[in-house]
């Protein structure tokens, strides 16, 4: 699990790291350098000329140190040192003489000073010291960066952009990679401020691991290699009632494919007993598409209106293409007071509970909220930004002793401890019609089968993402559907597996 700092704490562990390593703060700046252009130099074909544009700070000696890197592997450079008449930080200063020994420099006083005629672009203008929004010059150069057609490639940070806040009012760079010191910044992983960053990378500088030990975190992001494999284990003499029973409530007319996806995904994700309640219209296809699920048939034939019999299941998910009629809302209401287990709650379900906000009151605790952002709003009203978003998520989880998770490109899960974790899988292939309805299905199942409803929510998301990029590999982005991750799902599992004995 990695912690996600601030500004303020990298800028300490890298003190930390130049005091109790030891080593001097240029030595570590050239380090970071040599980390950067190894990644670069590994992911670039041939040898493009580069267009390097360095500030006054450490991030632009870092740039410098780059450029002379990528001289001496042999491409050509154009290096750029932009002029606020702000004297130069000390390690940037030693590290554009070095440059000077070897090339020269376009001091850059106005913004049409600026040479740009390389194949990419790499920023080292600002990086985690930015102390205010990019104007003036810093701004005129930005938007040349972003009006050119070659692709940038960001050191540390995209310039302009905050680590640790969402604040976009100065221009910022658009950067198509991002190649960041360590550990990722929180604003790389909230919606606004994360599409200057483009895709990110995050190379090992070696700062000490000292310092992280003894640091706390207000955010984690949750990785693949986080999962504990023997969540998954099967005893040898398991029958299928020991492997979970789970309820999926979904569906109504023209929405019943959002049943089959999560009901499928409960099976394919080790549930032991799976009943589908669903209305009368969805019967044949259900059990005509579906042959390992059970059947409860609703009274009415177009939307779910009553539920018998909750108390033998381990987990109840509800949601996915309920529909919104008033009387699916009463059966809400009486499964939250009649059932104390935990609910998986998404979709439609989520918007009833919006329409009649007193329902929230009523969800058992260690339920799984799965919002995306609009259903949230819905929910929970509007925020101005995301980091806001996320902090009113944090609150609502603990006053509520509930599950949420904030679905979105690094999702997040709020646990009623407090905790925020952003996931790292998945891709924007997944941006597409019933995604949501299959991680219904898989926290379901890892709730039925005992985990504790806040593992069940990182692990499914983790585990649902990764099936996400099984299915990018082998379909491809454009062509990606919802059905594609339930083939993806065996893939991630056994990678799990396989991965434990690495
Ligand atoms: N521990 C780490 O992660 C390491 C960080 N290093 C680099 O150091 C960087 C941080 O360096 P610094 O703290 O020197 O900060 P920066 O280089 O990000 O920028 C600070 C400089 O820019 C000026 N400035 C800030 N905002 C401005 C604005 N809007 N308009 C005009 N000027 C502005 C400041 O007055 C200062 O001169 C990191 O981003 C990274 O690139 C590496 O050199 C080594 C290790
Ligand atoms: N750009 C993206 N990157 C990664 N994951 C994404 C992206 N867009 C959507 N997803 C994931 O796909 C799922 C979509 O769910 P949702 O919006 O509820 O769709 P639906 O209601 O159609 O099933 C979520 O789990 C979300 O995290
Ligand atoms: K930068």
């Amino acid at each position: 699990m990695i912690k996600v700092l601030s500004a303020e704490q990298i800028n300490k562990w890298d003190l930390f790291t130049i005091k109790n390593e030891p080593i001097s703060s240029i030595d570590l700046m050239e380090r970071a350098s040599e980390a950067f252009v190894k990644l670069f130099l590994a992911n670039t074909k041939g040898k493009p000329k580069v267009d390097i544009i360095c500030g006054p700070g450490n991030n632009g000696g870092d740039g410098f140190a780059i450029a002379r890197l990528l001289i001496e592997n042999g491409l050509k450079v154009n290096c750029n040192l932009i002029d606020f008449g702000l004297k130069l930080s000390e390690d940037c200063r030693k590290s554009y003489r070095r440059f000077l020994d070897i090339s020269q420099v376009n001091i850059v006083k106005q913004a049409n000073g600026l040479i740009l005629n390389g194949d990419i672009i790499i920023d080292a203008m600002f990086g985690s010291g930015l102390n205010r929004p990019a104007t003036g010059l810093a701004r005129e150069v930005i938007q040349l960066v972003n009006q050119s057609k070659s692709k940038t490639i960001a050191v540390d940070m995209p310039s302009g952009l905050f680590a640790d806040k969402v604040n976009l009012s100065g221009k910022i760079i658009e950067a198509d990679w991002t190649i960041t010191f360590q550990a990722p910044k929180l604003s790389f992983l909230i919606p606004e401020s994360g599409f200057y960053v483009g895709e990110w990378s995050a190379v090992d500088i070696g700062l000490h691991a000292g310092f992280l030990e003894e640091e706390s975190a207000n955010y984690f992001l949750f990785e693949k290699s986080d999962i504990d494999c023997s969540l998954f284990d099967r005893n040898k003499f398991d029958h299928k009632g020991k492997n979970g029973r789970v309820l999926i409530v979904a569906g109504s007319l023209g929405k019943m494919g959002a049943a089959y996806l999560s009901a499928k995904a409960a099976l394919k994700s080790g549930a032991g007993l799976l009943t589908v309640h669903i209305p009368r219209v969805g019967y044949v296809p259900m059990q005509t598409s579906l042959p390992e699920a059970m059947v409860s048939l609703d009274p009415e034939h177009d939307f779910v209106s009553k539920i018998d019999k909750v108390d033998e299941f381990d987990v109840v998910g509800i949601g996915p293409g309920l529909g919104m009629n008033p009387k699916t809302g009463e059966v809400l209401k009486q499964l939250f007071t009649s059932f104390n287990r935990p609910l998986v709650i998404d979709a439609d379900a989520l918007n009833l509970i919006a329409l009649d906000k007193e329902l929230l009151n009523l969800i058992p605790r260690g339920s799984v909220l799965t919002p995306h952002v609009g259903e949230f709003n819905r929910l929970f009203g509007k925020c101005d930004d995301g980091l806001e978003r996320i902090e009113k998520v944090k609150l609502i989880a603990v006053e509520k002793q509930l599950v949420i998770v904030l679905k979105g490109a690094h999702t997040v899960v709020a646990t009623p401890d407090g905790e925020i974790h952003f996931n790292s899988t998945g891709n924007s292939g997944m941006a597409t019609a019933g995604c949501g309805d299959v991680l219904t299905g898989i926290i379901s199942a890892f709730i039925a089968r005992g985990i504790d409803s806040s593992t069940s929510a990182r692990v499914g998301v983790c585990i649902h993402g990764w099936a996400g990029d099984i299915a990018e590999n082998t379909v491809g982005k454009t062509a990606l559907m919802a059905s594609d991750l339930l083939c993806a799902l065996p893939q991630a599992f056994c990678n799990v597996k396989d991965s434990d004995f690495i």
